[in-house]
């Protein structure tokens, strides 16, 4: 479980995160949803220590991040951050391998090499292997991102909008890929995702924020329904129920 008590966090004297308490359950997808300037990007990076904490704690399977070396937290946490600069002169393969690093100090072993390809293939990526970076699309290079944050192997996932950049077909492909990453390998996703509907059919549990704060959480059926998006996005937006499952109908 990765739990955040007591969080604050400001720029300036502005105050980006108030407060949170959060447990994130060791097991499934949780997403993290809400406006844009939430906090949710700041929240991650917390909880990845891409920053230092200045209010608070946090800690990952029962670890205080700020007492773990980076090496044991790097082999139990990934996060792909939202706008990752990439080097653009690299192979999609070496870039896929690298996600092996806090494991082989870039000595790869013929495990490695075989992680890097079962990466590769479970998101589709064989086709593209030999290719140069720069040469991809944006929505290629995006999933060839989120290989490499796979490849590191870790318990926990933390993926910034990984969907940035993908088309529908793809989006979903990622999302289904993911939810069967957390089913069948029982790792942890953690997710922030801008689309509703995407977090309402892939995730078991969802965080909402706005404002720097935690406004709400709870499984899908919770927190899809008229009031409570309107408190978190501040519009109305009808949901209707298909095949059991809430879809959010928010660009009518
Ligand atoms: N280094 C920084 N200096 C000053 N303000 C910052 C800094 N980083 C983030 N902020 C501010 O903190 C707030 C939260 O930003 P954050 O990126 O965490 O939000 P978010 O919920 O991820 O937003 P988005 O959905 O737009 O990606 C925003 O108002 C942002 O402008």
């Amino acid at each position: 479980m990765i739990v955040v008590k007591n969080i604050s966090l400001a720029y300036q004297g502005a105050r980006i995160l108030r407060d949170i308490n959060l447990e994130i359950p060791e097991t499934g997808v949780t997403a993290l949803i809400g406006p844009n300037g939430a906090g949710k990007s700041s929240l991650l990076s917390l909880i990845a220590r891409l920053q230092p904490i200045q209010t608070g704690s946090i800690s990952v399977d029962g670890q205080p991040i700020g007492h773990t070396p980076s090496r044991v937290l790097a082999r139990r946490l990934a996060i792909l951050r939202q706008d990752p600069a990439i080097a653009s002169r690299l192979r999609v393969r070496e870039l896929v391998a690298f996600g092996r690093f806090p494991h082989n100090n870039g000595r790869a072993t013929d495990e490695d090499r075989a992680l890097t390809q079962a990466a590769l293939e479970r998101f589709d990526l064989t086709r593209f292997a030999d290719r140069f970076i720069d040469t991809l699309s944006g929505g290629q290079r995006q999933l060839v991102l989120v290989a490499m944050t796979f490849c590191q192997g870790t318990r926990w996932l933390l993926l910034d909008e990984p969907l940035n950049n993908l088309d529908m077909f793809y989006a979903r492909e990622l999302m289904r890929s993911l939810r069967d990453v957390a089913d069948s390998e029982r790792r942890a996703i953690v997710i922030v995702l801008h689309d509703i509907n995407q977090a309402v059919t892939y995730a078991d549990h969802i965080v909402a924020m706005k404002g720097g704060a935690v406004i709400a959480q709870g499984p899908p059926g919770q927190i899809a329904n008229t009031a409570s998006l309107r408190q978190i996005f501040g519009y109305d937006m009808p949901v209707e129920t298909y095949r059991g499952k809430p879809i959010v109908l928010n660009h009518l």
